[in-house]
């Protein structure tokens, strides 16, 4: 597998790529030299950025190789989302761990712009003792106003409470709890918090709707004198209105670390004493770098290996923690989806998957998403993971229905699988024992006890003696070794179900062969 790294990202973070066995080209250039950039991304399974690289729809459409982009970082405003769902591509971030640095770094530009550190600094760096012109402001018994209570607004609001600031924010999308949780007191309209504030800090995604959200009418609202920063995204704060509120002395100084357009030495916002401007350096620091180095590593190689990552952006939001709980139910999903296309033929309608007992309780989603992705696995190959799977199902009209149930007859927790087609339903379900040990409970009504295994061969036939015995013979004639057998009987119906494991791969000849034996009805070799 090839990775390009297109930013500077932690050594270790390199090291990591290449320990795990990858092929990596570094080439810092190829964030900003777009042609070359596409002229050699099909060459690469998997590609990490930072902020610079534009990942957009004209890059997937060369990129015809590519699994995985691994954004060094947490904001994923660069990369499009929707194209790289639709190809099936993983995009995977790592949120958590420059989370404290652009914190710091966001208290960092607000106490220097409000006591003008940088601008004495350099009066005195060109021999000028003056201590005039650089009058500030306390924090103490301020109101601080944070748009965006998140990961890192809720670290600014903790750190910033210990200044003896009043903490407000405004956050539509978070419960009262968490408020509650921080000691910030919540601000129904973004105009109250505007009003009300001494100074304003923005900590929100780039979104259609913050995009601008602080612009010419808020700063006609706001308290003459406020101070802002910005170190989420560029024109969060409109730079345009910043700048017209500055000059008429609305806004006393302002901290920004982003900017609209990056790279950029042109902005006026460059021209203008009290503003304070860093070139994007929220993130950098030793720790936050090491930190997000490795964790891009570790996760660029999970998604291309086509495990699930915590931090994948278009896959549903998981923690470490949830991850390792769920691993197992991943894998048993995958098992019991990628039986149907190997023991059926006809075309899916319809999936049901009915989740009861312990299960129930989880992040079902996902292994609803790991059963889709069984299902088609073995029809599809590698051009369906976790990220496309739903997408597939949608695009070939099946219906997904995932339902949960508290009572789980005998089994702790247990899954099962309806496959509806035109004509029939095929079941299968399994659980999980132990925590970790997979087990195929039932096809199709039949009942059993099977742990899955890489080769297995599934048969039915009429309920009669010899038939164990002329399969065994047979398979003995062609040297693969039975490893367990399992065999499942329908009293009624005089026809049993059999479930062999063997230790290799089974030919096709021994197959019809076995398929040509007297009461076989069906004889299927499945690989999982
Ligand atoms: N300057 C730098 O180097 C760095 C910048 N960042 C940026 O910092 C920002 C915040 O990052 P996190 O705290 O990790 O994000 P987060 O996702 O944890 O928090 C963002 C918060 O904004 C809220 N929000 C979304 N839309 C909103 C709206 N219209 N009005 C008010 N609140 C809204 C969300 O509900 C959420 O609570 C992001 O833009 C990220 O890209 C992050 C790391 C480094
Ligand atoms: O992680 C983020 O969102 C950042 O803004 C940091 O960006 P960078 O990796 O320094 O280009």
């Amino acid at each position: 597998m090839k990775v390009l790294v297109t930013e500077k990202i932690a050594d270790k973070g390199i090291e990591a790529l290449k320990n795990s066995g990858m092929e990596v080209d570094v080439d810092f250039q190829l964030c900003v030299e777009r042609e070359r950039l596409l002229d050699v991304i099909k060459n690469y399974d998997a590609i990490v950025v930072r902020s610079v690289t534009k990942v957009n729809e004209e890059f997937y459409q060369h990129a015809t190789n590519l699994k995985v982009v691994g954004r060094a970082g947490n904001g994923v405003d660069n990369i499009e989302m929707e194209g790289a769902t639709k190809r099936g591509i993983i995009v995977v971030n790592t949120p958590e761990a420059n989370t404290v640095s652009a914190a710091e770094h966001s208290i960092g530009l607000l106490i220097a712009s409000c006591r003008n550190i940088p601008q004495a600094n350099g009066f005195i760096k060109n021999r000028n003792w003056d201590r005039s012109g650089f009058k500030g402001v306390e924090l103490q018994g301020k109101t601080l106003g944070i748009v965006g209570l998140g990961r890192i607004g809720s670290l600014v609001a903790t750190r910033m409470q210990s200044f003896g600031m009043k903490v407000v924010a405004y956050d539509p999308y978070i419960t009262e709890e968490r408020f509650k949780k921080f000691g910030v007191e919540k601000k129904e309209k973004l105009e109250d918090l505007v009003k009300e504030s001494d100074f304003i800090s923005i900590h929100t995604p780039k979104t259609e709707e913050t995009f601008g959200m602080i612009g010419e009418k808020e700063f006609k609202l706001a308290k003459k004198g406020v101070r802002v920063v910005n170190c989420a995204r560029g024109g969060i704060i409109c730079e345009d209105a910043l700048v017209k509120a500055m000059k008429e002395g609305i806004v006393a100084s302002a901290g920004i670390d982003v900017l609209v357009d990056e790279p950029n030495t042109t902005s006026p916002l460059l021209d203008i004493d009290n503003v304070i401007i860093t070139p994007h350096l929220g993130a950098d620091t030793v720790e936050a770098q090491d930190n997000v180095g490795v964790t891009i590593a570790h996760e660029v190689v999970s998604a291309l290996k086509g495990e699930m990552v915590p931090n994948a952006v278009n896959l549903p939001t998981l923690h470490h923690h949830e991850l390792e709980s769920l691993q197992s139910y991943l894998e048993l999903g995958e098992v019991l989806g990628k039986l149907y296309h190997q023991l059926e033929r006809d075309a899916i309608q319809k999936i049901e998957v009915i989740y009861s007992g312990a299960v129930a309780e989880m992040e079902t989603s996902v292994i609803t998403l790991a059963i889709l992705k069984g299902v088609f696995e073995p029809i599809l190959k590698e051009r369906v993971n976790y990220v496309n799977a739903s997408l597939i199902a949608k695009n070939r009209g099946i219906s997904v229905v995932e339902s949960k149930e508290t009572v789980n007859g005998n089994y702790m927790n247990k899954i099962r699988v309806n496959i509806v087609t035109k004509d029939k339903t095929f079941t299968v379900a399994g659980t999980i024992f132990a925590k970790k040990d997979a087990r195929i409970v039932e096809v199709n009504g039949f009942e059993f006890d099977v742990i899955p295994m890489p080769y297995m061969l599934v048969a039915n036939n009429h309920d009669k003696p010899g038939m164990i015995g002329q399969m065994g013979t047979l398979l003995g004639a062609s040297k693969v070794n039975i490893a367990t057998m399992q065999v499942s009987r329908n009293f009624k119906a005089k026809e049993a179900m059999m479930f062999l494991t063997v230790d290799s791969e089974v030919a096709k000849e021994t197959l019809n062969l076995i398929g040509n034996i007297d009461g076989i009805i069906k004889i299927n070799f499945v690989k999982l």
